[in-house]
């Protein structure tokens, strides 16, 4: 009889904070069946959440399990934080309270930002030094960075925060405008914070249509609305969606977060660069150090690199500017409101 060995690897152990809530609700699935670490990656999944959604949590678990998934290999829901970090691979750190219509995102800061000390203590004490942490809760450039303070033992450049929902809003609609797949643009940047002061900017952004690659200006033939409506439309986007649904984005959130771990994880596509929340420090285009801001990367071996040296003309330079300005402010803020 022939005998075929398995060659999987050892589980590994990923937490998603905020278990319970509606972005995890697609998230988790797409994580325990494969598509962020890889279709051979067994997965022990860590599901945190405060005490009264441990009932939820149970329903997460039940239909987590339904839905026999060969790489989960075990789940363990938790409100407890030394649990929920103990050991951790990864860290999705999606929990705490999404914007509300009229909301603005400096309003959650107040709300929000304490977790992310307390979670950023956790990962210090808990999490093994190689963890990755990927941080979507929002403001999430700043969460970032405080969860990045609070865990000095840890790389920074082991943190980033997500703006690849930026990103993927921008490639779509140059995409939609040029009547082609998203999949044929590329090399688009998010510049700044994941707010509303983000700068989508295209000018190194490459289209192919009709197997023809162009730069993203000669491709839309529309300089106005590449400086106008298109940034808004970006800009505004998830609050167009908070208006529609009366709930914040999940499902296109939750794509966006495995984009974002995948890539980390497998690296960016030869001679392609994403758009990713890391620390400042080092940076080739004067953006001040002490901030998460959102700059191209391209990944491998699990390290990114700010791809230095792209042109930016003054109408560029003035927005890398003012949304840097905003994450300057909102550090502060957050700063003062733990102390
Ligand atoms: N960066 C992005 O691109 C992006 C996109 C969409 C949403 N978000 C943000 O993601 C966050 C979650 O959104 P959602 O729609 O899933 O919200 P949700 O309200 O459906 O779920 C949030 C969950 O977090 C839990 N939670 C709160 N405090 C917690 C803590 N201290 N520890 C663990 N869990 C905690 C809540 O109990 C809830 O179950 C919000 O801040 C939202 O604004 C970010
Ligand atoms: O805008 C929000 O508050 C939700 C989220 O960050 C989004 O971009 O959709």
């Amino acid at each position: 009889m022939m005998l075929f060995l398995s060659h999987q690897s050892e589980p590994i152990r990923v937490l998603v904070t905020g278990a319970a809530g509606q972005i995890a609700y697609t998230l988790l699935y797409r994580i325990a069946k494969g598509d962020v670490f890889g279709k051979d990656q067994p997965i022990i999944l860590i599901l945190l959440d405060i005490p009264p959604m441990l009932p939820v949590l149970d329903g997460v678990v039940m239909e987590l399990q339904d839905c026999a998934l060969p790489l989960l290999r075990e789940i363990i829901p938790t409100d407890k934080i030394e649990v929920g970090f103990k050991d951790i691979d990864a860290a999705i750190l999606v929990g705490s309270m999404p914007r509300k219509e009229g909301m603005e995102k400096k309003d959650l800061l107040k709300a929000n930002v304490a977790i992310f000390k307390t979670q950023g203590a956790a990962l210090d004490k808990y999490a093994k030094k190689t963890v990755q942490v990927v941080v979507v809760g929002n403001p999430a450039n700043t969460n970032c960075l405080i969860a990045l303070k609070f865990a000095p033992s840890i790389p920074k450049e082991n943190f980033s925060c997500l703006t690849r929902l930026d990103h993927n809003r921008a490639c779509s609609q140059v995409a939609m405008h040029c009547g082609v797949s998203s999949d044929k643009v590329k090399n688009v940047i998010i510049w700044g914070n994941h707010y509303s002061t983000q700068y989508p900017d295209v000018h190194h952004a490459i289209v192919n249509t009709h197997g023809c690659e162009l730069g993203a200006y000669k491709a839309v033939k529309n300089d106005a609305w590449l400086h106008g409506d298109f940034i808004l439309t970006v800009q505004q986007r998830g609050a167009a969606v908070i208006k529609a649904r009366k709930l914040s984005s999940a499902m296109s959130a939750a794509n966006a977060v495995c984009d974002h771990i995948k890539d980390i994880w497998f690296g960016t596509k030869e001679g392609e660069f994403i758009s990713m929340g890391v620390y400042a420090a080092g940076n080739s285009y004067g953006i001040p150090e002490d901030l998460i801001y959102s700059f191209p990367v391209q990944i491998k071996n699990k390290r990114w690199k700010v791809v230095d040296g792209m042109s930016t003309n003054d109408f560029s330079r003035a927005k890398m500017n003012a949304t840097a300005a905003e994450l300057m402010e909102e550090r502060d803020a957050a700063l003062d409101f733990l102390t």
